[in-house]
């Protein structure tokens, strides 16, 4: 089956800043992909670069098998719900659920009530006076209730309470069973959504610096942990991306994966070794010390 969306060395560049710095990944159908990386890692750009609301500077971009800039029919099979969704003044909620079919092919009005209904979103404040969470409910609303191929959720928990956000995960979970389809979901509460996600595409300042399978990508990168010392003679030659020191001890994550030799050195020398969570990983991904090889000699 040919990808869901196919991204191929693109860039984004505005003015002297490149969001996107030659980006190559590709969404298979029917799975969960997460986008995580720090701020300004350039996950939005290439949302809306998938969405077909910008174009890349460089290279390819393909969904469902066609460039979706300026090619309805794509389009039509993309929703893409953003944290700073803008709303007519005197829009409700109805307004919003009236006309989202016109956008949605496979809008499920029974979805979108339920939604509503558990998300406690009220129906008669105008939308501009609701909070940032109901704002958020809404998106989440448009995002499920739509079934659409492609479904882009930048950013879909900002203000939401911790009973909506495990609602939400419920009703993604069950409905993506039902009704599958390509889900890209961006967010910084890593740990919480970890269990959604099938892949990950990890953003460090515009280049992917992680790419694959969600529970296999914990293996592009290990934690020492111990004496300081033993930890700099273990990593040498290694290349760090991040490091905590407290007094003589050190916990540093390399990049990985890591080999049966270091792993039984580290054991030798009293050196715990562990496997990142997800959240680590992206953490360390994006840690200013990335990719500096240790300098010290090994014994
Ligand atoms: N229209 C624009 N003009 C200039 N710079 C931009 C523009 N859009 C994005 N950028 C820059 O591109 C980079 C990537 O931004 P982007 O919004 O894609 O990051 P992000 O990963 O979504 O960040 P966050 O997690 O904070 O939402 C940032 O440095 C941002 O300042």
């Amino acid at each position: 089956m040919t990808n869901a969306i196919d991204i191929q060395n693109v860039t984004r560049s505005f003015g002297s800043v490149k969001a996107l710095d030659d980006v190559s990944f590709v969404v298979p159908p029917h799975s969960i992909i997460g986008l995580l990386g720090r701020n300004g890692a350039g996950k939005t750009t290439i949302m809306s670069i998938i969405a077909g609301q910008d174009r890349p500077s460089e290279g390819r971009i393909e969904v469902l098998g066609h460039t979706p800039f300026e090619h309805a029919a794509t389009l039509s099979q993309i929703i893409y719900v953003r944290d700073n969704q803008r709303y007519p003044d005197d829009y409700k909620l109805h307004h919003v659920l009236r006309i989202a079919p016109d956008f949605a092919p496979n809008w499920s009005s029974e979805l979108a009530a339920e939604l509503v209904e558990r998300l406690r979103i009220p129906a008669k404040t105008p939308l501009k006076k609701l909070s940032r969470g109901q704002l958020s409910a809404i998106a989440i609303v448009l995002g499920l209730a739509s079934r659409a191929s492609i479904t882009l959720l930048d950013e879909p928990y900002l203000g939401l309470d911790v009973t909506a956000r495990a609602l939400f995960h419920e009703v993604l979970i069950r409905d993506y069973a039902e009704h599958p389809r390509t889900i890209v979901l961006s967010t910084h509460l890593i740990e919480e959504s970890a269990s959604l996600l099938d892949r990950v595409v990890i953003l460090d300042k515009g280049r992917v610096v992680v790419d694959g399978d969600a529970e296999q990508a914990r293996d592009e990168a290990y934690i020492l942990s111990g004496n300081t010392d033993a930890v700099a003679k273990l990593l040498a030659g290694r290349t760090v991306l991040e490091r905590k020191s407290v007094g003589a001890l050190t916990s540093v994550t390399a990049a990985g994966p890591i080999d049966e030799v270091l792993r039984d050195r580290a054991v030798a020398n009293g050196v715990q070794v562990a496997r990142p969570s997800l959240q680590e990983l992206v953490s360390a991904y994006g840690a200013d010390e990335s990719g500096f090889p240790e300098t010290k000699e090994a014994e």
